[in-house]
């Protein structure tokens, strides 16, 4: 049997007790399904419903299909970069590192928005937007030497990149120029001043650049306390760069990794929405008014935790039930995350929403 059929918790028991040197190298784990999977066996307010879990699985694969959905989908949205080269490297880190907390308390009229090419842009699509519209200006926003640079990169500056249609500034703009100044320093100290070096540090383990993010960027670090366990991970914008990466170069160059499918659902805002919606979460009644009534739920609360920790484990829940049904699908949690995410969105520009997202204010996502 060779190294790579062996058990691997066969071969975590020898490297512990055997302190064998000859053994293979521990492969990285980001270890966040398994936290997942502890909300969810603990979770008390929030549960999953498996009949609706298999329905949706089998709504979700047949759409992707009918759809075509894959890492080219990514590219295919009018404001996502095209080119396969180092820019849009510079252009995923920039958006990642920002890419949270959209969500407005206003009317979608007073709301925080962008406008860019003809169009107003607002959530997720708003940061895009002023990324593409701050390098149309020729400001050099995706460059971590510019970050550092604080005579250049001046608050009035990135209040001018960030400019909204609207009287309502982006939510947690301090929080955002403490992410770029954060991750400059930190590009510039340990990589070279470049996301690339992190990349190829990773050596195409998508696990390992996950956890170099969480590990080096305080900001990427998305780590909470459960119950008795102190160091559940969530990793959420951690694990949509390293999937971000991999959509936009379709699985090679800068985003090839040979364990891309240890990545998971990402636990924000909008995929615990659509889950809800289709019956696969049930809150309990006092979550659910909350919700309904958009109440602000503090970060870190337990619902908050139940709602992500869950959201992530039904995802895996729909992945499984899919792969048994199909065992030749090119499907894993990322596509799976994308297409809920992208028919969320579809739902709300349509104004059918049903049931509102749940109100957390945090840089986690
Ligand atoms: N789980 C998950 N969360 C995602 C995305 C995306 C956008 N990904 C693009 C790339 C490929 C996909 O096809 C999408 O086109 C943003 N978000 C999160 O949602 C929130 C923003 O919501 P709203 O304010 O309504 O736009 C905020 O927490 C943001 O971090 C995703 O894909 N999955």
């Amino acid at each position: 049997m060779s190294d790579d059929e062996a058990d691997p918790e066969l071969l975590d028991f020898l490297r512990q007790h055997f302190q064998k040197t000859d053994l293979p190298p521990a492969k990285p784990e980001t270890h966040v399904l398994e936290g997942a999977e502890y909300v969810y066996d603990n979770a008390t307010d929030v549960a999953l419903d498996s009949q609706s879990t298999r329905a949706a699985a089998a709504m979700i694969y047949e759409q992707m299909q009918k759809r075509e959905y894959s890492t080219k989908t990514w590219s295919s949205h009018e404001l996502h970069p095209k080119t396969k080269d180092e820019s849009t490297v510079a252009f995923i880190f920039t958006i990642d590192l920002l890419n949270f907390s959209f969500w407005s308390e206003k009317d979608d009229e007073e709301r925080f928005a962008i406008e860019y090419k003809g169009k107003r842009w607002t959530g997720y699509w708003s940061l895009v937007a002023a990324l593409q519209r701050a390098l149309d200006e020729e400001i050099p926003i995706t460059s971590s030497d510019f970050w550092q640079n604080e005579e250049e990169c001046t608050e009035e500056l990135l209040k001018h990149v960030f400019r909204s249609s609207t009287e309502e500034e982006i939510p947690m703009f301090h929080e955002r120029m403490a992410c770029l100044r954060e991750a400059g320093q930190v590009l510039y100290e340990k990589y070279e001043s470049s996301f690339t070096k992190c990349i190829e540090v990773a050596n195409r383990s998508a696990a390992a650049l996950v956890n170099l993010l969480a590990e080096d960027f305080p900001c990427f670090n998305d780590v909470v306390s459960f119950e008795n366990r102190k160091n559940v991970r969530f990793l959420k914008r951690a694990q949509i760069c390293v999937a971000d990466l991999w959509a936009a170069f379709n699985g090679e160059g800068f985003g090839e990794f040979e364990d891309i499918d240890k990545i998971t659902m990402f636990a924000d805002y909008r995929v615990p929405q659509m889950l809800n919606t289709l019956g696969c979460l049930w809150y309990n009644p006092s979550l659910a008014n909350a919700i309904r009534q958009k109440r602000i739920i503090e970060s870190g609360h337990t619902w908050e935790i139940q709602l992500r920790g869950c959201s992530i484990w039904c995802v895996e829940l729909i992945r499984r039930e899919i792969l048994r049904n199909h065992p030749d699908a090119k499907v894993n949690a990322i596509l799976i995350d994308f297409f809920l995410y992208d028919t969320m969105k579809e739902q709300e520009l349509a104004g059918q929403e049903k049931i509102p997202h749940h109100r957390t204010r945090s840089i986690w996502y």
